[in-house]
């Protein structure tokens, strides 16, 4: 006789697949509401951001920062660079991962959330088979975020991912990353000031293609400064391991070229991590974007099912957004469908150095949007700001609708642009004008300070 599975939960009100910011956010709020809720975690227990994203990358990227500080002030009081210890900076980064996934899980436990650590399968609408055992919920949540995008060229085996870097123990002595996007900018910055020769390929022009092209050709331009070489509109071929290096052959025009180093990495971009919970046979619609939801971020295909975070299919995938759309799920689960995802203008930043930062239209939308925009751009490292600590590279390109002095989009590069930016989100989303902001009284000397110049 066929081994029979063992059939729980019968009565389980909701099951969240996807422990990160999204899941967390939404079997917390079901559970306070009195259902009975079960998660699971194929991977250790927090998501992407806390455990290998975000939360780690920023406090590699300290040491950076004290390094490029101390670079630019050589000679204007300060004498000796200082050397990054890979090796000790880790031991620091992992004080800050190394108890999230235990103090998750007993935080999710001690709210009477049943936990479990495999991926499951959809059998029907809302059934799922997890740990050998049949879970029927009302309601399913699918929280699973995004995972690198696997690439298709020969030897792409033998490409390393963000996971790896963000755990190297040691720092190789060359670096190749595929994909100029936020990921291999950022790591390459880190890797290049921590002593790496860096290299980037990518297939498009330019890196940050999302980002203002004017404002990308200043990071650029820096970060050959910094030795970083870039390789656009290659089209890679194939990777092979050579006796100490990995060498890649591209396509550059009709030319085939290649290069090697001791290390590559795949960051050219991230897709939805749906391929291991048959969707097909819980009826639940999905493109390339993610799962198909309608503004309430309900399937498309199957009600009993909400998708919320990167991999949903509302945009953009960054952690606030992600912890946002739990939110609504939560509360559409408990209350029933009465919250629509209403997002703000979402601000977005690359953590290099300088930090590229954006919210609101680009300079193209704006244009397309409004009949008349005023352009506020400016470089302007000879500001104070950027000029008391001699930091290099420091410009802005502010958008207004001329008609109503709206301020509607804001591009800034500079030291501490992540927190600058922070400001014109507000603005646009109270829907501030130029006049608005030239009323406030900021702290001074500030960064904040210079957003009244900037408009
Ligand atoms: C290197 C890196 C740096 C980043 N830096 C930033 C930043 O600075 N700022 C920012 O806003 N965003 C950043 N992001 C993006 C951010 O991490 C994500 O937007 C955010 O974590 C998404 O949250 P989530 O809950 O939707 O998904 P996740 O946090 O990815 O959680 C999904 C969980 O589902 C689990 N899972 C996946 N598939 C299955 C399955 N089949 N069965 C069971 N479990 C499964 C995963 O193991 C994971 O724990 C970064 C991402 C990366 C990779
Ligand atoms: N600071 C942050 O907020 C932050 C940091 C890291 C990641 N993230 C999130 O993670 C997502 C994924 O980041 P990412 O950097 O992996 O992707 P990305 O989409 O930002 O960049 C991918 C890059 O790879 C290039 N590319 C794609 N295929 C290629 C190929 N075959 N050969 C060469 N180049 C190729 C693209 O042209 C692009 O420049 C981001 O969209 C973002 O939402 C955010």
């Amino acid at each position: 006789m066929a081994k029979k599975e063992n059939t729980v939960g019968k009565n389980l009100d909701v099951f969240v697949i996807g422990s990160g910011i999204a899941g967390q956010t939404v079997a917390k709020a079901c559970v306070a509401a009195g259902l009975k809720v079960a998660i699971a975690d194929r991977r250790e227990y927090g998501g992407t951001c806390a455990n290998r994203g975000c939360d780690p990358k920023k406090v590699l990227l300290g040491a950076t920062e004290a390094w490029e500080m101390t670079k630019n002030l050589q000679g204007k009081g300060l004498k000796k660079m200082p050397k990054i210890k890979w090796k000790k900076l880790q031991k620091f980064k992992r004080k800050f991962t190394s108890a999230v996934p235990k103090k998750t899980e007993e935080n999710l436990g001690k709210l009477g959330i049943k936990l479990y650590h495999q991926s499951p399968k959809f059998l029907e609408e809302n059934t799922l088979s997890v740990e050998g055992k049949t879970v029927h919920a009302d309601k399913i949540v699918i929280a699973t975020g995004y995972e690198p995008r696997k690439l298709p060229f020969d030897g792409a085996k033998l490409l390393k991912e963000s996971d790896d870097f963000l755990n190297l123990k040691k720092l190789p002595k060359s670096i190749i990353f595929i994909g100029a996007g936020y990921i291999g900018m950022e790591f390459a910055h880190m890797a290049a000031r921590s002593g790496s020769k860096v290299t980037i390929v990518d297939f498009e022009d330019r890196p940050l293609g999302p980002f203002d092209a004017e404002l990308v050709k200043e990071l650029t331009d820096y970060s050959k400064r910094l030795g970083i070489e870039f390789i656009f509109k290659a089209d890679v071929k194939s990777i092979k391991k050579t006796k100490k290096k990995y060498k890649i052959s591209y396509k550059k025009g009709s030319k085939t070229e290649s290069v090697k180093a001791h290390m590559m990495f795949n960051t050219a971009g991230r897709i939805p991590s749906i391929s291991d919970l048959d969707l097909e046979s819980g009826n639940v619609a999905f493109d390339e974007k993610g799962i198909e939801t309608d503004a309430y971020l309900q399937s498309k295909s199957n009600p009993n099912v909400y998708a919320c975070g990167d991999v949903s299919d509302h945009d953009v995938p960054l952690t606030p957004l992600s912890g946002r759309q739990g939110y609504v799920v939560g509360e559409n689960i408990v209350k029933g469908n009465k919250k629509k995802l209403d997002t703000p203008v979402i601000p977005s930043v690359v953590f290099t150095l300088p930090n590229l930062a954006s919210v609101g239209y680009s300079e193209e939308e704006a244009r397309d949007r409004y009949k008349n925009v005023v352009v506020k751009q400016g470089s302007v490292p000879d500001w104070f700001n950027a000029k008391r600590i001699n930091a290099p590279v420091y410009a802005y390109k502010i958008l207004l609708n001329e008609r109503t002095e709206e301020i509607v989009g804001a591009h800034i590069i500079g030291p501490e642009a992540a927190e600058t930016i922070n400001l014109f989100t507000m603005a646009i989303n109270n829907k501030m004008t130029a006049g608005d902001i030239k009323r406030t009284i900021f702290t001074y000397p500030s960064w904040a300070n210079d957003v009244k110049s900037m408009v």
